[in-house]
Order: structure tokens, then sequence, then C-alpha cells
């Protein structure tokens, strides 16, 4: 599926705007603060009706409006979709998908899937085991949407053996009743675990493949750490069962997937501790290309990839690789200050969109969100209000 349009109003610097997709790789530039990661966001935020920038999500609406409205449009086999995500702040957002108005824009079949690739996203290399436990597990979610449960029920079933371990604690409960629960926990948790390692088993030799064409030198390896060997729900129970009386001291479950961690390493060595800036972002890159490609080969369609300013911290020929990865298939948005930093970006597959105004500035309302596509000739694009 290709994203083709996306119309713009009062999203972030944007009153109103409308965006042409190239089929392929389009580059998006502007100088500094001109709105380049807003309108990913945009794009982003029409595709899944959430921001993958903030979680304060009043924050997209444009200073002084009261509501967003984002209308995208996309082609695949079956022919053209339109999805629109209206947000007011306090209010549920309205969405439609194809003309239907839907809770939900995942499994609508009317937006393409979509990753996206943020500077502070290397949060994922360096920040707390959580946050790559949650990546992965959305990861299973897109590969296999029916298996999407299966982390919330494992979630629900551990708050509900804390809230029992606190009881106990308390001496409102007894001991007794924790075995159920420890079979409840265990049941989802290999179930967890087993999705989670398959799918890394399936990202392994695409990260290496991505990481090494994208130059990080080196043996690298992805790594599903889980916390527990336990190939069985019983033998996790047991494994329960056996920590219980450190986990009545603590207060809460210490073991299990809940614990478990994913790991990039170059050279046997984690990259979280011991790599430099730029091969964490290339591990992240490597990591995002590998997971594209899987999902592509698992739903015959490559997501949409968002990439906001990768190329800053890349050396020529890392950039040149990555841009080439890009260019081969599926469809992607680079944001960038200069087009020059796109080795490649003036060849005629790829599509040019430069932000002439995206100042926000009072007396310049009437330019704002102003798009042009093609030639960075101020006042191509046009105000759509
Ligand atoms: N809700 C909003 N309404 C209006 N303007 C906003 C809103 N949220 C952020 N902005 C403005 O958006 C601008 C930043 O835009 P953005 O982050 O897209 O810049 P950029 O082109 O990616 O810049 P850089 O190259 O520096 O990363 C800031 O001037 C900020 O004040």
């Amino acid at each position: 599926m290709i994203l083709t349009g996306l119309t713009l109003r009062d999203f972030r610097t944007y009153h109103a705007a409308e965006v042409r997709l190239g089929p392929g790789l389009t580059v998006i530039t502007g100088r500094n603060g001109a709105g380049k990661t807003n309108l990913l966001e945009a794009i982003y935020f029409a595709c899944t009706a959430r921001s993958c920038r903030t979680s304060n999500e009043r924050e997209v609406v444009r200073f002084g409006a009261e509501l967003t409205r984002l209308e995208l449009t996309s082609e695949d086999a079956l022919g053209r979709h339109e999805v629109t995500v209206g947000f007011k702040p306090g209010e549920a957002k309205r969405l439609k998908a194809d003309g239907a108005a839907v809770d939900n824009l995942v499994g609508t079949g009317a937006r393409p899937l979509v990753s996206v690739f943020l500077p502070d996203r290397l949060e994922l290399v360096l920040g707390a085991p959580a946050l790559r436990r949650a990546h992965l597990d959305q990861v299973v979610a897109a590969l296999w949407p029916s298996r999407a449960g299966t982390r919330r029920s494992y979630s629900a079933a551990l708050a509900q053996r804390n809230a029992l371990l606190s009881s106990i604690r308390a001496g409102r409960a007894s001991r007794a009743s924790l075995p159920a629960w420890d079979a409840e926990l265990a049941r989802h948790g290999v179930a967890l675990m087993a999705d989670r390692a398959a799918t890394v088993d399936r990202l392994r030799p695409r990260y290496a493949q991505h990481a090494q064409g994208l130059g990080l030198e080196g043996e690298v390896e992805l790594r599903y750490r889980p916390r527990s060997t336990a190939a069985t729900a019983e033998a996790l129970a047991a494994e329960l069962a056996e920590r219980v009386d450190s986990d009545l001291e603590r207060g809460f479950t210490g073991h299990g997937p809940h614990r478990d961690d994913l790991t990039f390493r170059r050279e046997g060595r984690e990259l979280r501790s011991y790599g430099s800036r730029g091969q964490q972002r290339l591990g992240l890159l490597a990591l995002l290309l590998a997971e594209r490609e899987e999902l592509a080969t698992e739903h015959g369609a490559a997501p949409l990839i968002l990439l906001d300013d990768v190329m800053s911290e890349l050396d020529a020929t890392r950039r040149g690789r990555l841009v080439d990865l890009l260019r081969r298939e599926g469809q992607a948005v680079i944001t960038t200050t200069e087009l020059e930093h796109v080795p490649g970006g003036k060849e005629p597959d790829v599509t040019w969109i430069e932000i002439v105004d995206g100042d926000v500035s009072p007396r310049r309302l009437a330019s704002l969100g102003v798009v042009a596509q093609g030639a960075p000739t101020p006042g191509l694009g046009q105000d759509a209000a």
C-alpha cells in the first residue's frame, strides 16, 4: 500500500496544507524549526491516530486552534483508500476509514503500516529494558495481529498476582490462593516468550545483514534475553513457586517475561554500553529495516518508514548506503535540512518536498503550512485553507 497524499488542518505549525508523497523515497527539507518533524508526525498521526512524539496529544493542535484534522489517501491493489482523523483535546478522536466511522485504525486496511525513527528513539538502544520489551511486543502484534492479546493477558495476570502478594503481606489473603495465579501467569508468560523468541529469530539474520550493509563494522547480533528458561507453563509456574518468599518480601513478582530484554551486540559487547552514538544509531536503523522486511514478507507489503533527521550523525558513506537501501523497495520519508545530505536526493525517482515557510508568527498566518513539492521556489505550494 502506498500513501499518496495528506491534508493537514491546524496540526502543529500547519494551518492548512496539502502534501503529496512519492511511491518510493520522499525527502522533506527545510531550515531548523521549519516544521519537518511536524509533518512526519502528522503522517504518523494520520496512519495510527497517535503521536510518535508525545504522550500529551493536545500538543499537536496548532496554537490557538480548537481541533486538528488530518486526511490521508492511499492506494493498493483494491484501489484508493481514505482515512480521516479528527482530534479535539478532551474528546474522543473521530476516525473514519473509507467513509465509515471506526474506533481504531488498526486492521481497517485503509492505511499502511508505519514505522518511525526519531532521534529520541535511540532510547530504544540506550534506555531501560521495558522500552525494548514494549517495542518487541509491538512487532509481534504487527507480524501476527491475532497474538496482540497475549501481552495484555500476561499484564493483567501479573497485576492480579502482585495485588495478591500485597494482600498476603497484609494478612488479608492466604498463600494457598497463589498457585492458581501462578498457573495463569505462566500460561500467558510462556506464550509471550515464544512469540518474542520467534520474532527475534526472524529478525536476527536480516538485522545482521542490514547492520553490515549500513556499515556497522564487526560481528553484530540481536539477541533476545528471556529472564526464564522455562519451555512449558508448568516449568515457569514451578520457577514462580520457588521464588514466592522473595516475591512476598519485595511485594511484587520479580521473575518472568516482564523482566526480559532485547540486546544489540557488536563484537560480543552491548552497543548500549560500548557503542558510539553513530554505531547505536546504525543498530537501531538496522532493526527498523529488518522489521520492515519481515512485515513485508508476512503481509506482502513493506510498511512506510519515517526517518527524522537521520542523516545528521552519519558519515557520507553510511548516508549513501542508507539511501540506497531506502530507494530499493517500499515507501520511505526522510527529513533533513539540506537535500545535499541525501546522496541521490536529486534523482528522478526521489520526491522532494521543501517546507518553504513553517514559521509560527501571527502576521504570517496566511502562509503557514505552505509546502512546496518539487523545486524549492518559495510560494510554489498553495495554502489549502
Ligand atoms: N501546537 C503547535 N502549534 C504551533 N506551532 C508549534 C506547535 N508545536 C510545535 N510548534 C512549533 O514547531 C516548530 C518546530 O517544528 P519541527 O520540530 O517540525 O521543526 P524541524 O523542521 O523538524 O526542525 P529541526 O531541523 O530543528 O529539527 C517550533 O517553532 C515550535 O514552536
